[in-house]
């Protein structure tokens, strides 16, 4: 690999891979019901039962931010996004399948092996 340039505008490749992780996964939430953070009018009482909300617009802010030091914190913020939905709503609901579908998608796409060849494939 060249050496890094020093330009600011030159990202590193954990900042690649997370925004393809970022990209490719968000996609997947065709409702939206990810894409910005829930709140009481939309769900009742979902303050008082979710203690740490999270979803794709925050998730995006902080990879644009550099604010996730690795992968793996930023597999934990998709998992809580996912696992704060499977917490408030009804197994029987939309929005639990949707959670449930989409953890199930984001793990298969960053399971070690799949990661592995991510990295191969950007440095
Ligand atoms: C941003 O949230 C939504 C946006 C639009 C619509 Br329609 C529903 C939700 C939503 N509703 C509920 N009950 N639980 C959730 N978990 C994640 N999304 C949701």
């Amino acid at each position: 690999r060249e050496p890094r340039g020093g330009l600011i505008t030159d990202k590193s490749p954990l900042n690649h891979c997370l925004e393809y992780l970022q990209r490719v996964l968000s996609r997947k939430d065709i409702n939206g019901f990810f894409s910005f953070p829930v709140n009481d009018v939309i769900a009742p009482g979902y303050s008082a039962i979710v203690s740490q909300p999270m979803d794709f617009s925050t998730m995006k802010s902080k990879v644009e931010n550099d604010e996730y030091p690795s992968v793996t914190e930023y597999k934990k913020d998709f998992k809580l996004m996912c696992d704060n939905a499977m917490l408030y709503n009804h197994p029987d609901t939309v929005y639990y399948k949707a959670a449930n579908k989409l953890l199930n998608i984001g793990l298969k796409t960053m399971s070690k092996e799949k990661l592995l060849q991510l990295k191969k494939n950007l440095s």
